[in-house]
């Protein structure tokens, strides 16, 4: 088959874990028989340097096209006394809201031989096996106004959401709890924001449309608590854009590392950008220490989610979980007696792994 895929790479380590990742599409796609072209532009903090805005007419026309966009991450301190609407960030919400990307799948799963590197208790970690489904182009960090006022003596942003936007973003997690274990949590803040109220009459309103899932309501304070105290209750979440960006990051406790979580940031017609969950982490930025797992695993997202290419997703997967097995690791993980090694050598490793076709074990085994 034939991808032309857009590489957003961005900052900080963006461009570290974007080459990594592309790395391991050509493994796949010398393994699998496939052509995939790639395309590289600019966003973030690189694009303001260069062309003077966080996001350039030609890496969005690019994205248009593209069959699948990869993306590392923006943002950074040299950017960071720039008014709002110049700063880096801004890139990265524009690009998901101009193609679209209204669901963004953050899927939470440790790998086996992880099960130690997480700082919460092994028995609390084990079986956990969960899915955020977070919208992505509403609420807080796209609400007009969104400004200083009365001569910088207030401040206001705003969290809005039409009717509409809730019911897509619910659809959709519904519909993954239905390929998954049926069980759908929705988190909000029902008892303080008439947002979250509208949000819960949705809710309701579109389980009768899916009579198989179980659905409950959790406020947002305490599934942040549930989550790192039995991660294993849940299944699919469903939530707004702030309580999915900041779950997430928590979730990602679980797998020993927020360089090990995944994205997907996907619209209805299957265009994706594929992007971890993390930042864009200036404090290890060209050290050759970022773990290139959480792109290189986004990646495989890419394949399954936007090119249904199931079987080389599964590939990716297995070779993240024997590499880790054979107890290698970046920096930010802690494995009893492995070795450590940099992030340009586990993808290397990586890639090894696929081609030594050695991947063979039950993907199934490969989680924690
Ligand atoms: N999707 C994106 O582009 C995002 C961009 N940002 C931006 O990134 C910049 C830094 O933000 P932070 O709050 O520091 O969050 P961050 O996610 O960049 O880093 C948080 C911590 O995790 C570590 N870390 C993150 N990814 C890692 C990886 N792959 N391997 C090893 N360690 C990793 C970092 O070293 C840091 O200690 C800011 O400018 C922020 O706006 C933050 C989150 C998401
Ligand atoms: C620009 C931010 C909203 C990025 C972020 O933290 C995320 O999407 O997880
Ligand atoms: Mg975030």
């Amino acid at each position: 088959m034939e991808k032309h895929i857009v590489v957003l790479p961005g900052d900080g380590i963006g461009p570290e874990v974007t080459k990594a990742a592309k790395g391991v599409l050509e493994t796949v796609a010398e393994q699998f028989g496939h052509r995939f072209t790639f395309e590289t532009h600019e966003i973030g903090g690189a694009a303001i340097d260069n062309q003077g805005t966080p996001l350039p007419e030609d890496t969005i026309s690019a994205c248009k096209k593209a069959d699948g966009i990869l993306l590392g991450a923006v943002g950074g301190p040299k950017w960071d006394s720039l008014p709002g609407h110049m700063r880096p960030e801004k890139g990265l919400l524009g690009i998901r809201k101009q193609l679209g990307l209204f669901a963004n799948l953050r899927p939470v799963k440790g790998f086996k031989p992880l099960l130690h590197a997480s700082p919460l208790k092994p028995e609390v970690v084990e079986g956990s096996d969960l899915l955020i489904v977070r919208e992505l182009t509403g609420g807080l960090y796209f609400g007009e106004p969104s400004e200083r006022r009365n001569n910088g003596k207030e401040v206001v942003d705003t969290l809005a959401y039409s009717r509409y936007e809730m019911e897509r973003i619910v659809d959709k997690a519904f519909q993954s709890a239905q390929v998954r274990r049926n069980h759908l949590t929705s988190v909000d803040k029902a008892n303080v924001l008439e947002s979250s109220r509208m949000w819960r009459e949705v809710v309701e309103e579109k389980k009768q449309d899916y009579p198989d899932v179980n659905v409950e309501h959790m406020l947002v304070d305490a599934a942040a608590m549930k989550l790192v105290t039995n991660p294993g209750y849940f299944d699919v979440i469903v939530t707004e854009n702030m309580f999915g960006d900041i779950l997430s990051d928590e979730a990602s406790v679980l797998t020993g590392s927020l360089g090990m979580l995944p994205s997907a940031s996907i619209r209805q017609d299957g265009l994706g950008l594929y992007e971890p969950v993390h930042g864009s982490a200036p404090d290890i930025a060209g050290e050759d220490k970022a773990n290139p797992l959480a792109t290189i695993l986004s990646a495989a997202m890419m394949l399954r989610h936007s090119f249904n290419m199931n079987e080389e997703a599964d590939e990716i997967e297995a070779a993240v979980h024997s590499v880790l097995n054979n107890k290698y690791h970046t920096a930010d993980l802690d494995i009893n007696g492995g070795s450590q090694v940099s992030g340009s050598e586990m993808a290397k490793k990586i890639s090894e792994q696929m081609n030594s076709h050695d991947t063979t074990e039950n993907i199934m085994r490969c989680y924690a």
